[in-house]
């Protein structure tokens, strides 16, 4: 098992890292909690696999247990959701010193931060992902948060989990289209500012999604390693460091919202046609090498990822789109910051385009 810590003083906590880990979390939860009682939140899917084996490791250690399974899918993350899991939580006498453990993707580890960031006016939780996007990305560093009718995580807080548990064999149930979408946060670290790291993704990228567990098990330390780095210097985005690592997002979540937040466009899917759009606008305004943009591009499009407005499914105007931004949580003054690059690994952060200028792009990338 490997060992990871996210270091924010007083709120820092570890990630564990380890092949099986699910089937003996019981010892490494049991010493955190005030009393031996937890509660499960998981979806349906997950619930099929994993509730049972994480279930019996916590009874193995004297720990009662209560479960809540959720319908899987993005509209979980919602109002609704949000007022089934508060009122189940109160109903089982959630406490504030409590831990309630988060078992499945960003969908469940986002919904349920937010639900232990206002119950009681807060209590623990525990982020046990189970999707390659989870590991790699949602269950660290404690952004948490529903979507609404205006756009994607405009309500949420930030709320650090108590331990992450990260278990890399429960990707071998996760169907192939999901992994392909947590892979493109994963070529995100190599996009920010580790060029390296984005050449080791062109070599094993493939590999990775036909379930290499060698390949697999260094996209996430390397990717989690990253997050931690980042979250640990600049925790609630108030420096342009976190914010590098919505590169693909502002983009993303545009196309995210046309499709209504639904399967027909995954988050992953979205920032992947997002990364190469933030790179492809950053060569049309001579920031970077048409070339970088187009390597981007081809790398995602080579393992069938969405890569472009129509491979994404979305063919509307630029205007509307870009309208889709204004609601962006990092708007300052009026100002959208874009994570934009110089090139590969080269990002950073500027509110130097007006969303005139971006949807006139995206129109251009509409014919395109
Ligand atoms: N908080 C953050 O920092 C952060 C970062 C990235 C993404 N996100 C959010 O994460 C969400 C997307 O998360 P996701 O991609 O994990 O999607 P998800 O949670 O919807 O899970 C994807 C699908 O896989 C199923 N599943 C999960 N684990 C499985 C397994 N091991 N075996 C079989 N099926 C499994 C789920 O039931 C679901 O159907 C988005 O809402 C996004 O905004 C948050
Ligand atoms: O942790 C972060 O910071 C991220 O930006 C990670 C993103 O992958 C994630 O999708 C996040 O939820 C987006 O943040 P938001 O603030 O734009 O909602
Ligand atoms: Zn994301």
């Amino acid at each position: 098992m490997e060992t990871l810590t996210v270091e924010l003083g007083a709120r820092s906590y570890p990630i564990l890292i380890g092949d099986g880990l699910i089937r003996k979390i019981g010892e490494h939860v049991a010493p955190l909690l005030k009393r031996p009682r937890t509660m499960i939140v998981t979806d349906a899917h997950v619930a099929d696999h994993y509730l049972i084996p994480l279930g019996t490791s916590l009874a193995m250690e004297n720990i009662s247990i209560s479960s809540f399974v959720l319908e899987p899918g993005e509209g979980t993350k919602s109002w609704a959701g949000l007022a089934r899991l508060t009122e189940w939580l109160i109903g089982e006498g959630v406490e504030r010193g409590d831990h309630v453990i988060a078992l499945g993707g960003g969908v469940i580890g986002d919904l349920v931060g937010f639900a232990c960031s206002i119950v009681k006016r807060g209590c623990n939780f525990i982020q046990v992902p189970t999707t390659l996007l989870a590991q790699v990305d949602s269950s660290v560093g404690g952004k948490t948060a529903i979507n609404v009718r205006a756009g994607k995580n405009l309500i949420g807080a930030f709320h650090q989990p108590a331990m992450v548990v990260i278990d890399p064999t429960t990707l071998e149930t996760l169907p192939r289209r999901e992994l392909g979408a947590g892979y493109a946060e994963v070529v995100k670290y190599g996009l920010i500012d580790d060029a390296d790291f984005f050449a080791w993704c062109e070599a094993n990228g493939a590999a990775l999604l036909a379930g290499d567990s060698v390949a697999r098990h260094k996209a996430i330390a390397h990717s989690v390693a990253a997050k931690a780095r980042i979250v640990a210097a600049d925790e609630r985005e108030t420096q342009d460091i976190r914010a590098l690592l919505n590169l693909g997002h502002s983009f993303g979540h545009a196309l995210e919202a046309e499709t209504g937040y639904s399967d027909r466009l995954l988050h992953g899917e979205a920032v992947a046609a997002g990364m190469v759009l933030a790179h492809q606008f950053s060569a049309a305004n001579g920031l970077c090498r048409t070339e970088d943009a187009m390597r981007v591009r081809d790398h995602l499009a080579s393992l069938d990822l969405p890569h472009s407005l129509a491979s994404a499914g979305v063919n509307i105007g630029g205007a509307e789109l870009a309208a889709h931004m204004a609601h962006d949580k990092k708007v300052r003054g009026g100002k959208l910051p874009l994570i934009l690059t110089r090139g590969i690994g080269q990002s950073f952060v500027t509110d130097k385009f007006g969303l005139d200028r971006v949807a006139a792009f995206l129109d251009g990338q509409r014919a395109a």
